[in-house]
């Protein structure tokens, strides 16, 4: 694929299409035009551009096409040899069998046909009379003109026919693969409807199946067969100025378990909301998959299976190609590119993270933006329940990624507040793995990110018994496993608790720890609940209970553009409580009143400008912005640095 923004050039010739169309090159035009050819790697030296193309600037004049291709282009045929192929067939294209060498030629020109099949420029039916003259659009499009708005509103109806969420996922790419900006101003103008389709919990299913609902590729995969080389796969991608790459290698794919090659769909989804609801423009956002094999037995045996089918690659063979890889990036983006890990099994999204922090500017969703955000839902939880964090006691059914992490952040933060040493606080936080309670005397088989957590207490197997023993007045799920917290557990914490704090973390939804319904029937009314993935309102004893999502998607769009528009270099920890701070800010008192402890994703762009504003303070506070001078007034200036989706008009 030859990028528009590479070869964005408007010709007025209305060129198009494979090279038998050509024949239009040879009318005569009235402005330059450019014509690109990818070249295959062995020909991409000198004149080529940074994508590889061979571009060629032609003159006022049109040049016939026999003129302008380089002989590189020209079928390897000789004309003795083969005599079939019509009169039309001057490069012995045609007449080529599998033997032959053939350039794959592109015209890329966004007009006529080619800017219709453009997603980044078509506008389908709202191409304006003017455009659809001067862009060789007439007659490629039905009569009728319409505005951007009645398009959204035609196709959310159309989003809306389908009854199966994974076919309204399906009919959403589509849009995107069609027409960028209509899917984004689609999905900003209606994300609480749409989250749940592009996001948790349809984008699981939607990796689930992922090798069979897939047509073209969306990001780049790299497996261990492109080692060594990862450089060059870099550079095959066709934009340029990327900002943002999420990453996954697939292992866990949010409560499903290893996913390997089909995990793609997760840095597919966390980017489109980069853009939807961080403003961080779609070209310069980038999904890779690392595919270093799977364990996972159903994919290793499906003759389907689009990764590579072997056991996953561990230690030096592991390390050494993201070794590779992260080196690969800094090269050809730079210093200051993002680089988000997400759903990478707990020991490798730990050691990543130890390692790269420091020369990296890296960010893991999974450790660091599920704590920020679920420390945001606590602070302003507080309102509800009264008292300072420090005055709670937080259990956890779950140690990994987002346990850990977010019980480290919650300590931080009370340290912070209280001036009391981190391993004073911690002991306000329990742990249950799924061998019980993370207690010290298991502490020398426990993986060195548990080890913080193993306080002095007798062994506990169950969580029933932890929570009647321990006695948290906050209960967090992070385990990955469904109904575990049974009506059991939610009875005792609410027999502890006037207000018992329950988030139900894990997705997607059949993951939850327990359902909104179970969380408010069970607590009789009294639990203040958020889950990972949106639950629709409950109604119990005539009130309507409304839940909040505890989802890290409220925290990284917001955080990442906080992040760029800075020029910010490294993550720090003051940075991921400036963000908590800044959303638990947004929550109102009209959301206190529904028991809400995150604000509505109506405003989730609003919310994430002033996320981005405090973050970015945050960074120049610490010297790690490297965007000088320091805009005057932050939050202004991450709204005007957002992209929005709305047409451009074309000359
Ligand atoms: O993707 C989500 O909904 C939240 C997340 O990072 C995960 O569960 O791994
Ligand atoms: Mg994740």
């Amino acid at each position: 694929m030859i990028s528009s923004s590479s070869c964005t050039f408007l010709s007025n010739s209305g060129l198009g299409g494979p090279s038998n169309n050509f024949s239009g090159a040879q009318r005569r035009v009235s402005g330059p035009f450019r014509v690109c050819c990818m070249a295959p790697p062995s020909n991409r030296t000198g004149g080529g551009d940074r994508n590889g193309s061979i571009v060629m600037e032609v003159e006022t004049k049109a040049t016939p096409l026999k003129e302008i291709r380089s002989d590189s282009a020209v079928a390897d045929v000789d004309d003795n040899e083969i005599s079939a192929g019509g009169p039309q067939d001057v490069y012995g294209e045609d007449r080529a069998t599998e033997d032959h060498f053939v350039t794959p030629w592109s015209v890329s020109v966004a007009s006529g046909y080619t800017l219709l099949r453009d997603p980044h420029f078509n506008k389908g039916l709202a191409f304006s009379e003017k455009e659809r003259d001067a862009h060789y659009l007439r007659g490629l499009l039905p009569p009728t003109v319409i505005p951007q708005e009645t398009q959204v509103k035609k196709m959310i109806q159309h989003i809306r026919q389908y009854q199966v969420p994974l076919q309204k996922y399906m009919a959403m790419m589509d849009l995107q693969e069609r027409n960028e900006r209509l899917f984004y101003k689609l999905l900003i103008d209606h994300v609480e409807e749409l989250l749940p389709v592009v996001y948790t919990p349809t984008v699981g299913e939607a990796c689930q199946k992922y090798g069979d609902i897939f047509m073209r590729p969306q990001g780049l995969y790299i497996s261990l067969k492109e080692k060594g080389k990862i450089l060059e796969v870099l550079r095959n991608w066709p934009e340029k100025n990327i900002q943002v790459i999420v990453v996954t290698d697939g292992e866990r794919i949010l409560g499903l378990g290893d996913l390997g090659c089909q995990g793609m769909g997760i840095p597919v989804g966390k980017l489109s909301l980069y853009t939807a609801l961080g403003g961080v423009r779609p070209s310069a956002c980038l999904p890779i998959t690392i595919d270093v094999g799977t364990n996972n037995e159903k994919l290793l045996n499906d003759e389907l299976y689009i990764g590579l089918k072997q056991r996953r690659a561990t230690g030096q063979e592991y390390a050494e190609l993201m070794h590779e890889f992260m080196s690969a990036v800094k090269t050809t983006y730079g210093e200051k590119v993002l680089i988000q890990f997400e759903d990478f099994a707990n020991h490798n999204a730990f050691d990543l993270l130890e390692k790269y922090r420091s020369t990296h500017l890296v960010f893991n969703d999974d450790i660091q933006g599920t704590a920020s955000v679920v420390l945001a839902g606590l602070v302003a939880a507080l309102k509800l329940v009264g008292g300072n964090l420090a005055d709670h006691k937080f259990l956890f059914l779950g140690a990994g990624e987002a346990g850990t992490g977010i019980a480290e952040l919650i300590a931080l933060e009370i340290s912070k507040q209280t001036n009391a040493p981190l391993e004073e606080v911690r002991k306000k936080i329990w742990l249950v793995d799924s061998k019980g309670l993370i207690v010290s005397s298991r502490k020398e088989t426990l993986q060195h990110f548990k080890k913080p957590w193993a306080h002095e207490h007798e062994p506990v197997k169950k969580l029933v018994d932890a929570v009647n023993q321990i006695k948290p007045t906050v209960l967090i799920g992070t385990s990955g496993q469904g109904r575990t917290f049974t009506k059991e557990v939610i009875e005792a914490m609410s027999s502890i608790n006037e207000k018992p704090i329950i988030l139900s973390l894990s997705n997607p939804t059949s993951q939850s720890e327990c359902t909104a319904e179970e969380a408010y029937t069970w607590s009789q009314g009294r639990a203040i609940f958020a889950s990972g993935s949106p639950f629709p309102p409950v109604e119990y004893e005539g009130k309507v209970f409304v839940p909040g999502q505890a989802n890290n998607a409220y925290i990284f769009p917001g955080f990442g553009l906080g992040l760029i528009m800075s020029g910010t270099i490294r993550v720090h920890d003051d940075l991921l409580l400036a963000a908590s701070e800044a959303l638990a800010a947004e929550v109102t008192q009209e959301n206190f009143d529904k028991g809400l402890i995150f604000p509505p994703f109506t405003n989730i762009r609003k919310i994430s400008a002033h996320i981005a504003a405090k973050v970015a303070a945050k960074a120049y506070e610490l010297g790690l912005a490297t965007r000088l001078p320091q805009p005057k007034n932050l939050a202004e200036f991450a709204e005007s640095c957002m992209y929005t989706p709305a047409y451009r008009s074309y000359r």
